[in-house]
């Protein structure tokens, strides 16, 4: 069953005389429980996307279906309900709280839901239940970003949205990360969305769709979806 579906979208921005189309009429895809990466070089539309499926942005044209629910058509109302208790985010820059303890910046994400995963399960299916008590500055930037996946995991979404999650990561860092989203997707049946401008990395999803100037250039399926550890850049 498709989670996702974009019909014909349009995303325009005015700027005086000149009209600039950040997503110019896409339309694709993604099927639940899918591992899907949209790739593209940097201004090819990708976070206008990412932003978009969110609900953290409008689309100017089409129609965007999740769960079979048109979400550009939805009230503000209902938009933050929709980010709140359907989707999970992971942002480059982790956006933890400073002040708050591990645990406490999962805790914040799973008070505000319905149905959420124990924060200490959360931590832990991260490797990382035994820091729990530490601050974000104790934490290296990899144990950070896996505090914030912990977080958006701990609210159960439907979707994860990831924007470019291993982008302030070293390379062997960036690849534990990317190992334990897709681990996520295979084992919890999670349906991950993620965004990233490194071709490199494609071979490791379900399906790659990619981007060039607001439009689709290649939507493909891969077959046999590689490891992480099968994969070199
Ligand atoms: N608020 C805005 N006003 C005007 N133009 C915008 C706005 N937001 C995005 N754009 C333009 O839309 C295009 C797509 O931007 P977008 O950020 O989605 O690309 P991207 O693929 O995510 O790039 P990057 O990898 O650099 O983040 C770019 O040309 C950008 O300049």
């Amino acid at each position: 069953m498709s989670l996702v579906v974009f019909k014909n979208v349009y995303k325009r921005y005015r700027m005086g005389e000149i009209t600039i189309n950040a997503v110019d009429g896409i339309s694709f895809s993604v099927e639940e429980g899918e591992f899907a990466v949209v790739v593209g070089a940097s201004g090819a539309g990708k976070t206008t996307v990412l932003n978009i499926l969110g609900g953290m942005d409008s689309c100017t044209e089409g129609e965007i279906l999740v769960m079979d629910r048109d979400i550009s058509r939805l009230s503000d109302k209902e938009l933050i309900a929709y980010r709140r208790y359907d989707i999970g985010f992971v942002f480059q820059f982790y956006n933890l709280v400073h002040n708050l303890t591990a645990k406490e910046n999962v805790e914040l994400a799973a008070q505000i839901c319905r149905d959420p995963m124990d924060s200490e399960q959360a931590l832990e299916s991260v490797g990382l239940l035994d820091r729990k008590d530490n601050f974000p500055v104790q934490l290296s930037g990899g144990e950070q970003q896996r505090v914030s996946i912990a977080r958006a995991l701990a609210k159960n979404p439907k979707l994860l949205l990831c924007d470019e999650p291993t982008g302030a990561l070293d390379y062997n860092t960036g690849r534990q990360i990317l190992a334990l989203l897709q681990e996520t997707c295979r084992k919890q049946k999670m349906t991950v969305v993620l965004i990233t401008h490194n071709s490199a990395i494609t071979p490791m999803a379900d399906h790659v769709i990619e981007m060039k100037s607001g439009k689709i250039v290649r939507d493909i399926y891969n077959e046999h979806p590689k490891s992480i550890e099968e994969i070199e850049w």
